[in-house]
């Protein structure tokens, strides 16, 4: 890797086994710092394990990570990373909480738990809050939130911090179809204007594929690694092959 070129995510030939099951072969991509990342794969496929190898909660049998340059074994800025996991897995919603309260937890890493928030603390918060489109919701219980708000929430707790790299992990799971797009938009919008850069993992092609600026496909071995355009030309076929024949992917009209 060249001194200059530093990718926010580069894995090198990547290979991870649970005891005689094979889930991760050879793989090798990288997240250019500023792009927008799908990782697309049927259940199963690997995604989840991947990225726990990328955040060192795995330890890959063999290959390399690193994370903005540096091998990860090396990595010390967790506070660049910001990570979402599936809704449901990650926090209790029946807690009594508003959204700036959860959104002020992911300053705690920061200013210690208890500790007094300051002006500039409470600034960031409501930024945070804002920019995921939830300010007229500040003072809500987090409980009387939709599937989406609540995920947007959960977003502004990781942007508190000022992440480089965010990372969901199939963010859209209880998500009504008729706001994931909206959803997607507020993403792509983090990525263009904030120049975050975006790791978003989910099985849905379709969607997806109108917001990202790059694609990986993910079945044990990566299947394609590429630009949206280059995405685009790959055809329908085989991709089919990949997900099986319930899986298509969108036309688009350019
Ligand atoms: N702790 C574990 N021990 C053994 N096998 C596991 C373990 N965790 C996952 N697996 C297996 O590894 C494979 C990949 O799982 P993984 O969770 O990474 O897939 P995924 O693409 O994230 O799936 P999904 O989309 O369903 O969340 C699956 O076959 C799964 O059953």
């Amino acid at each position: 890797m060249s001194k200059q070129y530093k990718p926010a995510v580069r894995i090198e030939d990547l290979s991870f086994h649970y005891q005689d099951r094979n889930v991760l072969e050879h793989i090798t991509f990288e997240i250019p710092v500023g792009s927008f990342m799908g990782l697309v794969g049927p259940n199963g496929s690997g995604k989840s394990t991947l990225i726990r190898c990328l955040l060192g909660l795995l330890k890959p049998q063999s290959g390399n990570v690193y994370l903005f340059g540096q091998p990860l074994s090396l990595f010390k800025n967790w506070d660049e990373i910001g990570y979402v996991s599936q809704k449901a897995n990650s926090f209790n919603t029946a807690f009594p909480a508003t959204v700036y309260e959860v959104v002020s937890m992911g300053l705690f890493g920061k200013v210690g738990l208890f500790r007094f928030l300051n002006k500039v603390h409470k600034r960031k918060i409501e930024q945070a809050i804002e920019t995921v489109g939830m300010a007229d919701y500040m003072n809500r219980n987090i409980g009387e939130l939709s599937g989406g708000q609540q995920q947007r929430v959960f977003i502004a707790r990781a942007l508190v911090s000022d992440p480089k790299l965010l990372i969901l992990d199939e963010p859209t799971v209880g998500v009504d179809a008729a706001s994931v797009a909206g959803f997607y938009q507020m993403l792509k919008n983090l990525n263009r204007e904030k120049g975050l850069t975006l790791l978003l993992v989910t099985h849905d092609i379709g969607v997806m594929s109108d917001f990202v600026t790059h694609v990986a496909c993910l079945n044990k071995q990566l299947h394609f690694h590429g630009n949206t355009a280059e995405f685009e030309k790959v055809s329908k076929e085989g991709f089919s092959q990949m997900y099986g024949h319930h899986v298509h992917v969108l036309e688009h009209q350019h």
